[in-house]
């Protein structure tokens, strides 16, 4: 077992609110997807739960026992994160090797696997590595470490569209062979969507969503026809947003669709994709979108 449970979290920088009452869990043994725009509060989000940064207020509990200044529970934590945790003159396999010295249970023979896929020169200095090897050598070793739950902050940050192609199936690979906890922030949505089976999105430091997969998808539509017969049969439904192409009008919904209600002949109804529920969903006031 390995849930962890976010409990009227609270974070503010001085006068920014960042994270307002935030209620979460990451159940046993489930891949999420973390999204939110820029700035949204993932990564504060995510420095908390790894007691990098204190919280304002609330607490983040593993299996019932606070997470804070606990360090038994927070080795069972591990975070891949941007910040840069190892020393610039260290060569990747120093870093490696004294990672492994570290773990009791790390998986070597995966890490030396990886490193042969990745193509990644063991020699080289941390410092010395492009932008796309210094995130490949922090996932192998995310991806190595016998913690039960892993969360990845900007994964692929650098990487190529192969190596990124090459970690996903990594992931789900070690995910197959020892199941555990996986968050996953991150703004590439397209490429998750299929990877993670729950989905939370975090937007002006609230969430909007936090569900599984299947749900979040299901509740996802998109109702397209001429306007008028459009907007009758839309009527009521949650619209998240609309654009018009022509004679025809798309709305885009989230929530259940009524069900009593005849569709026209003319309009018709399919399936939202992630990262357009997200653009919708997490929309300022006044932005404007494909030309609405
Ligand atoms: N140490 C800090 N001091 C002051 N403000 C901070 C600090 N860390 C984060 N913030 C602010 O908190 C807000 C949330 O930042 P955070 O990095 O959590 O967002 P994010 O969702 O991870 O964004 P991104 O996707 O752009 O990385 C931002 O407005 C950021 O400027």
């Amino acid at each position: 077992m390995s849930t962890i449970k976010v409990e009227h979290l609270n974070k503010h920088f001085r006068k920014q609110k960042v994270l307002d009452d935030i209620n979460l869990t990451f159940g046993s043994n489930q891949i999420y997807g973390l999204l939110g725009r820029n700035g949204a509060g993932k990564s504060t989000l995510l420095n908390i739960i790894t007691d990098r940064i204190f919280a304002s207020a609330g607490h983040v509990k593993l299996d019932g026992e606070n997470l804070h200044d606990n360090g038994d529970m927070l080795a069972k934590v591990f975070m891949m994160s941007q910040d840069n945790l190892y020393p610039d003159s260290m060569k990747v396999k120093t870093i490696i090797k004294t990672t492994a010295t570290l773990y009791d249970h790390f998986n070597q023979p995966l890490a030396d696997d990886l490193v042969k896929k990745f193509d990644v020169n063991l020699n080289t200095k941390f410092s010395k590595l492009s932008t796309g090897y210094h995130s490949i050598v922090k996932l192998i070793i995310a991806l190595c470490v016998p913690a039960s739950i892993i969360i990845f902050d900007e994964p692929t940050l650098g990487l190529d569209a192969n190596h990124r192609e090459l970690f996903y199936s990594e992931l789900i690979q070690s995910y197959s062979e020892t199941p555990r906890t996986i968050i996953i922030a991150t703004h590439l949505i397209d490429e998750v969507a299929n990877l993670v089976n729950n989905v939370v999105i975090i937007n002006d430091g609230h969430v909007i969503v936090n569900d599984d997969n299947e749900t979040v998808i299901k509740k996802a539509h998109t109702i397209t026809g001429p306007e008028k017969e459009l907007d009758g049969y839309c009527d009521g439904l949650n619209i998240i947003g609309s654009k018009r192409l022509g004679n025809l009008k798309t709305n885009y919904i989230y929530g259940p669709l009524n069900d009593q209600r005849m569709l026209p002949d003319t309009v018709k109804i399919e399936g939202l994709d992630l990262q357009t529920l997200f653009i919708y969903l997490t929309k300022r006031d006044g932005e404007v979108i494909n030309n609405e």
